[in-house]
């Protein structure tokens, strides 16, 4: 597939995506406790229950959640942009943080939640608002009973680098208040 195709590609899965879900919030935590990482995920994706509202600030979609593996996508902007004139490195690191942790919900059963205790991220050349759509993936490398970790990669539709991540998240039981 060209390039341009890709790039067009990945915008109509986003824009199908966005089509699909439901006005941004917090579900309530009864829901997140009793739900699995993958039921909850699904919830947000078919649009049963709100995508977060830093996804909505910062255009930041779920693309693909599976068992050990996620994809968000974005579109880095103007509204992205450090004073130095490059999209700030916070705009790479929310998509990482996400897709890491999502990947690493993906993974755990009802009652069991999870928060980010540390992101590592190499930022290894820089966005602009020229770079068009990009993704990132996320794959787990360990979940235990305390703690998971995972790695991650942000490309573009031509399949180059901006940004590889690790995480360790900490992995808890979500109480009932
Ligand atoms: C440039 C370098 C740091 C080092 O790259 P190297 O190890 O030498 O590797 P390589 O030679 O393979 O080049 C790789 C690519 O880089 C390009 N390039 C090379 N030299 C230059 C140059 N002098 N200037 C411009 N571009 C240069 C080069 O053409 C190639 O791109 P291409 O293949 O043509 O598409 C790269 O890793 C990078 O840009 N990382 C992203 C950093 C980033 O965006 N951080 C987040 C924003 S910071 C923030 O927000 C904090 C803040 C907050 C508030 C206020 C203010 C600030």
């Amino acid at each position: 597939m060209e390039p341009q195709d890709k790039r067009q590609q990945w915008l109509d899965e986003a824009a199908a995506m966005r089509a699909g879900l439901a006005a941004p919030g917090v579900a309530d935590r009864a829901i997140l406790r009793s739900s699995s990482g993958m039921e909850f995920l699904q919830g947000i994706g078919s649009g049963a229950l709100p995508p977060a509202p830093i996804a909505d600030l910062m255009g930041i979609l779920p693309i693909s959640v599976e068992p050990g593996r996620t994809v968000f996508q974005g579109t880095p902007a103007l509204a992205h942009y450090n004073p130095s004139g490059v999209v700030h490195g916070g705009y790479a690191a929310t998509m990482l943080d996400t897709a890491l942790g999502c990947a690493i919900h993906t993974m755990l059963p009802a009652g069991k939640g999870y928060t980010t205790l540390e992101l590592k991220v190499n930022y290894l050349r820089a966005m602009t608002d020229k770079t068009g759509p990009v993704r990132a993936e996320a794959t787990v490398v360990s979940v235990g009973g305390q703690v998971g970790v995972a790695e991650a990669r942000i490309t573009d539709a031509n399949g180059k680098l901006y940004a590889f991540a690790t995480t360790t998240c900490l992995v808890f039981d979500i109480s009932a208040a």
